[in-house]
């Protein structure tokens, strides 16, 4: 079936490369992949981290969960099979915004570890421009939190698979990056990405020192 509606697809290939965008953008185009429990942190960390970027001239874009839920993905709900779909379609997305040469945010659930690594590896440049970050907070400390009192009503039965709860959350392995927000500030776990993103030459050194010394 897949097989013949792809069959007749012939990739056309543009002039103006990533390459280009990317000289032009003065940086690669690469994702930072948050992960992590609701509650625990993955749109605070990445509104304040595209903050950080943008002060530095960077090209960024940020997808949410709850903001592509009310759009491209407004016909998933959160049974296994919608939820892999969800970051099946992130993951797509997040790699056209690699091709057009963006510093894409995405912070979603994405609790299964087998989804995320497929996203990770429609990366054209391999692990080079995926950077997973697992936001980390025991389950009590987001339950405590509860920023949109969903928990409560997971607890009272009113929400079904809820992550955490009644779903299940497979944290990762081996994230490039692991913040632990329940030990940590938020300035201090965006420090923490900065400091990755400069070490390992995503952006440069001297951009994120001005912006710190600002
Ligand atoms: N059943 C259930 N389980 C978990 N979360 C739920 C559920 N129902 C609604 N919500 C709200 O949807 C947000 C999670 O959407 P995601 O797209 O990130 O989820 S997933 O990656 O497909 O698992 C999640 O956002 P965050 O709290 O920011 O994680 C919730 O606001
Ligand atoms: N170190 C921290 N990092 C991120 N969020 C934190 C931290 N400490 C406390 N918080 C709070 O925890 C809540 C996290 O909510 P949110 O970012 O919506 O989580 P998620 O997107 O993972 O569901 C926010 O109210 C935020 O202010």
């Amino acid at each position: 079936m897949n097989d013949s509606k792809s069959s007749n697809i012939v990739w056309h290939e543009g002039t103006v490369s990533r390459k280009h965008r990317e000289m032009l953008n003065h940086h690669r185009g690469f994702t930072v992949w948050f992960t992590g429990l609701s509650g625990s942190g993955k749109s605070t960390l990445s509104v304040a981290l595209e903050e950080r970027l943008y002060s530095m001239g960077c090209r960024t874009y940020r997808l949410d969960g709850d903001n592509v839920r009310t759009g491209l993905n407004r016909d998933l709900a959160f049974s296994p099979e919608d939820r892999i779909e969800n970051i099946r379609r992130i993951g797509e997305v997040a790699k056209l915004f690699r091709d057009a040469g963006i510093i894409n945010l995405t912070a979603f659930i994405s609790p299964y570890r087998q989804d995320r690594d497929m996203a990770r590896n429609l990366s054209e440049r391999g692990d080079d421009d995926f950077i997973e970050v697992y936001v980390d907070a025991p389950l009590e400390v987001c339950e405590q939190r509860d920023p949109k009192g969903l928990y409560k009503k997971a607890r009272a039965g009113s929400i079904p698979n809820f992550t955490g709860i009644s779903a299940p959350y497979e944290a990762p392995a081996d994230p490039e990056i692991h913040v632990r927000t329940g030990d940590t500030s938020i300035a201090d776990g965006v420090t923490q990405i900065v400091r990755y993103l400069c070490t390992k030459g995503y952006i440069e050194n001297e951009l994120a020192s001005a912006v710190d010394a600002d």
